[in-house]
């Protein structure tokens, strides 16, 4: 296991490679030579950039694209807090594996591998308004599987989360981290009525009242707040960032994963890009908050990783641009 105590976690996360200054520039060099009114890509530049900094190559590949779909049980489903009942979690499971999901859709046409890995579905974690969701061990568990799960020759990843009841610890933590109560973070997930949505605020401010002696210390926020599944999409982006692995993210749960590494170092998400922007109530405010801005905003609030897999495409034309114009030079076109 990578990770054996909070401390371990705490330093893996503070020493992070910076990516390549030289390769973005080559990017950027090679940009203003192609046969286009300079910077009219707009975005789409910058994206080759970023992919060529944390790839550390002048000319970026994406070769082997992965999505990577960690599932979790969740204690906190006692108290009524999803519009769906806890074993779909499980059944999900098989549905991925079956190909029937969205995701499994979605991956296929992004010409990505999709992994689904499974986090004690038998074991729910704590109700965290009657106690920790996670012990220290149980945290970092969870945490090392995901940093294991990414591998050092992937070209780009995704990460996507199944768990009924997840969009509770994600807006607690979420809350824990950023402050303004369980409110401001709190949507409906998978539909819950206004007596639900309720149930659901009334069961975050609880867990951040009992919790509170953890609220200093993100990695401890996210033990007591947290869930399996959002434990690993951590530990994973934590690996990707030391592997080299460009990552894209998705909704609102990803991102309150993700949330603690941006809290325990300035630059802790400079690896990652918003995907898209989720219709959860919360995910806008999540995503100003850690100084993310979505490529896409089309009204989804699925998970499974759906957002973060659509943007494949997107990241894909903007390379094919980058890697397949002419300069005006070998095309013969006249500059400005
Ligand atoms: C059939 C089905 C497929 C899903 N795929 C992702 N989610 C999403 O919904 C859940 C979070 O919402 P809440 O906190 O309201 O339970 C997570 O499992 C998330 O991945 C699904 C939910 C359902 C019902
Ligand atoms: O944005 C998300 O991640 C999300 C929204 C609703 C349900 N599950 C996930």
């Amino acid at each position: 296991m990578p990770f054996n105590s909070f401390e371990d976690l705490r330093a893996a996360c503070q020493n992070l490679p910076a990516g390549s200054d030289g390769a973005a520039q080559a990017v950027a060099h090679r940009q203003d030579i192609l046969t286009k009114p300079q910077g009219s890509l707009g975005r789409l530049e910058t994206i080759v950039a970023w992919l060529a900094r944390w790839q550390g190559r002048d000319m970026p590949k994406l070769d082997k694209v992965k999505v990577i779909v960690f599932a979790g049980s969740h204690g906190i489903t006692a108290q009524g807090v999803s519009a769906y009942p806890s074993e779909v979690t499980v059944q999900m499971v098989a549905n991925f594996a079956a190909g029937g999901a969205a995701i499994n859709q979605l991956a296929r046409i992004a010409n990505a591998e999709l992994d689904v890995i499974p986090l004690e579905l038998d074991r729910q974690t704590g109700d965290f308004t009657q106690e920790p969701a996670m012990n220290e061990a149980e945290f970092l568990a969870a945490v090392s599987t995901g940093y294991e799960s990414v591998g050092k020759d992937i070209d780009l990843i995704c990460f996507g989360e199944m768990g009924i009841g997840n969009t509770t610890p994600a807006a607690a933590i979420a809350a824990g981290l950023f402050g303004g109560g369980a409110e401001r973070w709190t949507g409906r997930g998978t539909g819950v009525d206004d007596a639900g949505l309720k149930r659901k605020i009334a069961a975050i401010d609880k867990g951040l009242a009992r919790h509170t002696a953890q609220a200093a210390d993100p990695l401890k926020l996210a033990a007591a707040l947290g869930g399996r599944e959002l434990a690993a999409i951590f530990g994973a982006t934590l690996a990707a960032r030391h592997l080299g692995v460009p990552v894209l993210l998705d909704g609102f749960v990803c991102s309150a994963a993700v949330a603690p590494l941006a809290r325990l170092h300035p630059q802790g998400l400079a690896h990652v890009l918003a995907a898209h922007v989720s219709a959860e109530a919360g995910h806008r405010n999540l995503l100003e908050a850690m100084e993310l801005s979505p490529l896409l905003d089309l009204g989804m609030r699925l998970g499974e990783g759906s957002g973060a897999c659509l943007a494949i495409n997107l990241v894909r034309s903007a390379l094919e641009c980058h890697t397949g114009m002419a300069s005006f030079a070998e095309a013969g076109v006249s500059e400005k």
